[in-house]
């Protein structure tokens, strides 16, 4: 058995704005370093085998901050192409080093020419109908970025190709990332209808937890043990 932890990164700066980010790397506003912290104090007996996060600043401060709570023991490391950055990446043998990488297939979805437009204003100038099937529909495309849809077809296959064989392995996995990411990931794990995906939202900072056995995934209450 293995578990599987979704993070979504904390508030950010522009989340506070109420501004459209999706790759716009905007880092955490200080509000959304607390919910990292209390993520992390939730995850503090969970002992993490390796973990995931966009390239996206807010997704690897999540990540990070949330660690600093663990009790297993182990030193994050985000790894670097070890090609070139062998010598620098390379740790003494006595740490107990947990890799972190970044991965760009679990960056947000790409907004296009929403980004670094506010939600409420486009809700009145396009109408606010439009702008939650923009925001939360399946297969409809804000002007100039991505579907959901899209999304998911750029996070599964890499979901499917890395994360399950480590969790076929018995790896304990955290994936800290997006709102629409970890949406296109909670479809495919709790195999959520095309018509029902607008009614899922994944909150900030709070981890979504599941078990992970016999190919099947069980989501775990929020105040069950690890
Ligand atoms: O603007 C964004 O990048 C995302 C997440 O903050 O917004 P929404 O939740 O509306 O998809």
């Amino acid at each position: 058995m293995a578990v599987l932890v979704l993070l979504r990164h904390g508030k950010s700066m522009w989340n506070k704005l109420n501004l459209f980010t999706g790759w716009v790397d905007v880092p955490l506003a200080e509000e959304g370093i607390d919910e990292a912290l209390k993520a992390g104090e939730r995850l503090k007996n969970c002992c993490f085998d390796e973990v995931y996060t966009s390239v996206l600043i807010r997704s690897i401060q999540t990540a990070m901050i949330s660690l600093s709570k663990n009790k297993c023991g182990k030193i994050p490391i985000i790894q670097h192409n070890e090609g070139k950055m062998k010598d620098w990446a390379n740790m003494p043998e006595n740490i107990p080093v947990l890799p972190v990488y970044e991965i760009e297939e679990l960056n947000e979805r790409y907004y296009g020419n929403l980004q670094g437009l506010n939600k409420q204003e486009m809700a009145e100038k396009f109408g606010a109908e439009m702008v939650h099937r923009w925001r939360r529909s399946y297969d409809i495309n804000p002007p100039g970025g991505e579907s959901l849809k899209d999304n998911y077809e750029r996070t599964i296959p890499f979901f499917k190709s890395t994360i399950i064989p480590k969790l076929q392995e018995g790896k304990n996995i955290l994936i800290s990332a997006h709102g629409n990411s970890l949406r296109a990931i909670v479809k495919f794990i709790e195999n959520i209808s095309d018509n029902d995906i607008p009614k899922f939202e994944i909150p900030t900072g709070k981890p979504l937890i599941y078990d992970y056995k016999n190919g099947g995934f069980i989501k775990k209450s929020d105040d069950e043990n690890d």
